[in-house]
C-alpha cells in the first residue's frame, strides 16, 4: 500500500532557433495522485482538466496508462503488478505547443517505474521517454527543470531498428521494443531570474505531428548558421543579468520552423515583429512555443501590457486566446510520497 503524487511540469520548446535543441519547464504542472494496494487488484483512472470531455480514462487508450504498460512490458511485465488508483489533474492544454503530450509521456513512465519498484533514475526514465517524443527539447525540459538543451547520440545499425516502431505501435498495438541506452545528453543553462515566460494560448488545437509535416526535409548552409549563430547567443544571453533586450531578440529568430508553420498560426508573423524592445518596454523577444499555435514571449517587466499586445493581435485575426505569465520549474518532474 502506497499513496504518492507525481508532478511533471509544462513545456515549451524550441525558443526560436533552438528547434529539436533547447526547451524551458514552466511552473504549470500537470499531477498524477496515486493509490497502490498491497496485492493485485484493477486499475482505475480518473481524469481532470483540459479536453476531459475527450481524454479516455481506459487504461488501455490513455496516453499516460498506455505508456506505463509499455515500460511495464520492457521490464518483463504484462500488467500492473498491484492495485492502483490514479487521479490525473492536468491544466497543461493538449495540442497547443506547452508539451502535454511530453508531459503525459514522463508521467507515464514515472507511474510505472514507481508501482513496478523499477528504480530508474532520471536519465534512465528518459531512454523510455524518447521512444514516444523522438525529440528531447521538450521531454528534458520537463523532466529535468529550467532552461535546458539536448541531444540524441549517433544510433548504431541495431539501435536505429528500435526507433522503428510508430508511437501507435508502442502504445496501441503492444510492440515490445527495448529503447537503446543512454540515448540523450543535457545541459541546464543559467537563468536571469527576472526573466518571466509569456504564453499566448489559442483556443484551437494543432497536432505537433501536422506542424512538423510542414517543415522542408532539408535546408540552405545559410539557414542553419543563420539558427546556429542565434542559438549559441541565445542559451548565453537569458542567463545574463542586467538582461541585454536586444540581443536576445535578435537571438530569438528563426529560419527552420517558424516561417513554415507561420501559416497554420495567424498572428505569429505579426506578434513577433511587434514584440520589439524598442516597441515594447520590459519585452526581449517571441517565438512560437513549441510546435504551436501558443505564441511565447521572454520579458522582465511590462508583462500584461505584453500579453494583452499579443492577445490584441490574435483578436484582430480571429483568434481567441488566454495568457499565463510563468516562471520556469527549476526542479523539473518529481514524485513526492505520502504513505
Ligand atoms: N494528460 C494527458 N492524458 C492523456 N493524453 C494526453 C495528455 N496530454 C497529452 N495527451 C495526448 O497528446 C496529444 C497532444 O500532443 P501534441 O499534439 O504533441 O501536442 P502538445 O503540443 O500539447 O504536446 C493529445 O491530443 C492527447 O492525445
Ligand atoms: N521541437 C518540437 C517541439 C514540439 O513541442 P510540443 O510542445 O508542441 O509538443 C517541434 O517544434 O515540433
Amino acid at each position: 500500500m502506497a499513496k504518492f503524487q507525481i508532478s511533471v511540469p509544462a513545456s515549451s520548446a524550441n525558443i526560436g532557433p533552438g528547434f529539436d535543441v533547447l526547451g524551458l519547464s514552466l511552473d504549470y504542472s500537470m499531477t498524477v495522485d496515486v493509490e497502490t494496494s498491497s496485492g493485485p487488484g484493477d486499475f482505475v483512472l480518473t481524469y481532470e482538466g483540459d479536453s476531459a470531455d475527450s481524454v479516455s480514462t481506459k487504461p488501455s487508450e490513455n496516453m499516460v496508462t498506455q505508456v506505463a504498460l509499455y515500460v511495464l512490458r520492457c521490464n518483463g511485465m504484462e500488467d500492473f503488478p498491484v492495485g492502483v488508483r490514479a487521479h490525473v489533474k492536468n491544466p497543461i492544454p493538449l495540442g497547443r505547443g506547452m508539451g502535454s503530450s511530453a508531459s503525459a509521456a514522463i508521467a507515464g513512465v514515472m507511474l510505472a517505474n514507481e508501482v513496478a519498484k523499477l528504480g530508474l533514475s532520471k536519465d534512465e526514465m528518459m531512454d523510455y521517454v524518447l521512444m514516444l517524443e523522438r525529440h528531447p527539447d521538450n521531454v528534458m525540459a520537463a523532466m529535468m527543470g529550467g532552461l535546458v538543451a539536448s541531444f540524441l547520440r549517433e544510433l548504431s545499425e541495431e539501435e536505429r531498428k528500435a526507433f522503428e516502431p510508430s508511437d501507435d505501435d508502442l502504445l496501441k498495438h503492444r510492440a515490445l521494443t527495448i529503447p537503446p541506452k543512454k540515448l540523450a545528453s543535457y545541459f541546464r543553462f543559467p537563468w536571469n531570474p527576472d526573466m518571466k515566460a509569456i504564453v499566448v494560448i489559442p483556443e484551437f488545437h494543432l497536432a505537433t505531428s501536422k506542424a512538423r509535416s510542414v517543415l522542408p526535409q532539408t535546408y540552405s548552409r545559410a539557414d542553419a548558421i543563420f539558427n546556429l549563430q542565434r542559438l549559441v547567443m541565445l542559451t548565453a544571453a537569458i542567463g545574463q543579468s542586467p538582461v541585454q533586450a536586444d540581443v536576445v531578440c535578435e537571438a530569438m529568430q528563426d529560419k527552420l520552423h517558424q516561417p513554415y508553420r507561420a501559416s497554420l498560426v495567424p498572428g505569429l508573423t505579426e506578434i513577433i515583429n511587434t514584440l520589439k524592445p524598442e516597441n515594447l518596454p520590459g519585452v526581449c523577444g517571441s517565438c512560437l512555443s513549441g510546435a504551436g499555435p501558443t505564441v511565447l514571449a521572454l520579458a522582465t517587466a511590462n508583462f500584461e501590457k505584453i500579453a494583452e499586445t499579443m492577445v490584441g493581435i490574435f483578436k484582430k485575426n480571429g483568434i481567441n486566446c488566454r495568457y499565463l505569465v510563468l516562471s520556469p520549474a527549476f526542479g523539473g518532474a518529481s514524485v513526492t510520497y505520502s504513505s
